[in-house]
């Protein structure tokens, strides 16, 4: 029997440095030939775009394969599957195999995607890798006091304490074998070390946690974890299970049930502009636009008057950040932004606001 080929998975919440952890292995893995699978939240194929045409690297532009934008958990048969399929079919296989979760995707159906048998005889999980936003945890963006909520749940079952957004930061955190605390660098030390030290105390002893910027990690660290074993699909299961256990033994329908309600709790749409002038203007306005409707994240590809480059722009929580990064292909000279938040933004006034 061929040896199987080893596929980590990366997962973690919106704007945590997913995409940018994958850009710098893809750099390094010089030697490796690797295949990507990416799953987006938003019609706008912004991470593919940025690991595309990213030079000197181990995955070929056509080895990046782009699931249709709709969730990964609940399209993970009609979707996710058909794909790893038609990349196993293809005469020359990657040594190895990345996938990208969408930063609302709850990862446990597509983990138990690798046991349907087409993909288990060929295909083994070597890992999967969490990133978290070192410092929008610091700021206790996804918190929720572990302590107060059981002691809660002990006097009254019936009350659900977690937010959509702290269940899905846990359910990640839950899968993980390795977790990225990223954003080191916006971190003092002294909160780095505390970050850290929550994110063990709350991991199952056998998983990882490693520090960050900017995703730079060594290659060998993020892939050849070699965790694909039976035993560790199982632990994954039941930490999963346990942070749903107010809800009585549910099987996987319910599961299903269950994240379909999850992801009704966000949505994005896509902003379409003419050809911005100032720059720093449109930042500082965008800034303003996400604080006052709440914006999780916003990302996308600006034309900016004058300048051949296209101006990346990407906001997550409160920080924006923007950069040239390379110029317009073909399209149309105009502004693309994906907008994500949770239900209920008013899109009519964000994009009045945006045109303004
Ligand atoms: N300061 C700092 N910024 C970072 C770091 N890692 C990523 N960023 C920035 O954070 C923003 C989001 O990074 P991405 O890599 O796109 O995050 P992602 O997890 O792929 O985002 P989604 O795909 O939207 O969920 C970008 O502006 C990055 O440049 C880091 O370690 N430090």
């Amino acid at each position: 029997m061929p040896a199987k080929i080893p596929a980590t998975v990366i997962t973690g919440f919106l704007g945590a440095g997913k995409t940018t952890l994958i850009r710098h292995m893809l750099t390094h893995a010089k030697g490796k030939r690797i295949a990507l699978i990416i799953n987006e939240f938003g019609d706008l194929g912004v991470d593919g775009d940025i690991l595309k045409g990213c030079g000197d690297s181990a995955c070929r532009d056509e080895d990046i394969m782009e699931l249709s934008n709709g969730c990964i958990c609940c399209t993970v048969a009609e979707d996710f599957i058909p794909t790893m399929e038609a990349l196993l079919a293809r005469p020359d296989k990657p040594d190895h195999i990345v996938i990208e979760t969408s930063g609302l995707a709850l990862p446990q159906p597509l983990i138990r995607a690798f046991n349907w048998p087409a993909i288990s005889t060929q295909v083994t999980v070597d890992g999967v890798v969490t990133v978290v936003d070192g410092r929008a945890v610091t700021e206790g963006r996804f918190a929720h006091d572990e302590a107060a909520v059981s002691a809660a749940r002990d006097a009254d079952d019936s009350i659900d304490h977690e937010t959509p957004l702290s269940e899905l930061f846990e359910d990640q955190l839950a899968c993980a074998d390795m977790i990225v605390v990223n954003k080191a660098d916006l971190l003092s030390e002294t909160e780095l070390a505390l970050t850290m030290d929550a994110l063990k105390t709350g991991a199952r002893p056998s998983v990882q946690v490693v520090s960050s910027a900017m995703g730079v990690l060594p290659v060998d660290v993020l892939l050849g974890m070699g965790i694909g074993a039976e035993s560790d699909m199982e632990a994954r299961h039941e930490v999963h299970h346990h942070h749903h256990d107010d809800e009585d033994d549910h099987d996987d329908e319910d599961e299903d049930d269950h994240h379909h309600h999850d992801h009704d709790e966000f949505e994005s749409f896509v902003v379409t502009l003419p050809e911005i002038t100032d720059p720093k203007a449109f930042s500082a306005k965008v800034s303003a636009i996400i604080a006052e409707h709440d914006i999780l994240r916003l990302k996308g590809f600006a034309a900016v008057t004058g300048k051949p480059m296209r101006l990346t722009i990407q906001a997550v929580g409160p920080r924006i950040d923007s950069y040239f990064d390379q110029p317009f292909g073909t399209g149309p000279r105009e502004t693309r932004l994906v907008v994500i938040g949770q239900t209920g933004l008013d899109r009519a006034a964000i994009e009045t606001a945006l045109a303004a």
